[in-house]
């Protein structure tokens, strides 16, 4: 029986870069990712990407494209997690370190994916293409993945 954890993901592109945050502390630190966390109760999915990411980054954005949809399943672990992973493309403010997260810009050909969770290397791609994707992960521990589907679809 799995639960499913609610995760927001979110990639702020410019021209020939992308802003990534190297989590500091507390769940799953230590890696390079998007910004994001938790839907709390009560609140959107979209609610909870723009609230994750002006806390964890200072920044804000006006329009937030959904572009994926990410499950990953940790063996030997009962709560799957369910990310909603969205790209925006204009943002108001400076990136600004958090208490969570230090923001740091990289070109789109030297994303740091050696430090980052392992199935990255395999959605950036789409991500930076601006297409749509649906994956899943499964998980051995935290950096083999057993099986996983990554299939591009035209909708989400
Ligand atoms: C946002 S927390 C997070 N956990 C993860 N596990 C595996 N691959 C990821 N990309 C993950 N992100």
């Amino acid at each position: 029986m799995f639960t499913n954890k609610l995760l927001t993901l979110v990639l702020v592109v410019q021209p020939g870069r992308v802003l990534l945050g190297m989590k500091k502390r507390g769940f799953r630190a230590g890696k390079w990712n998007g910004f994001g966390g938790k839907v709390q109760p009560g609140e959107t999915i979209e609610e909870a990407t723009r609230q994750e990411l002006q806390e964890e980054s200072g920044l804000t954005v006006d329009a937030l494209d959904k572009i994926g949809n990410i499950k990953f399943e940790f063996i030997r672990e009962t709560e799957l997690l369910d990310a909603h992973v969205f790209r925006a493309d204009n943002y108001n403010g400076e990136p600004t370190e958090s208490d969570e997260m230090r923001p740091q810009w990289f070109d789109s050909d030297k994303i740091p994916f050696g430090q980052m969770w392992v199935d990255n290397i395999l959605w950036f791609p789409l991500m930076l293409q601006k297409k749509k994707f649906l994956g899943y992960f499964k998980f051995q521990g935290h950096d083999l993945i057993i099986d996983h589907k990554l299939e591009e679809v035209e909708n989400l």
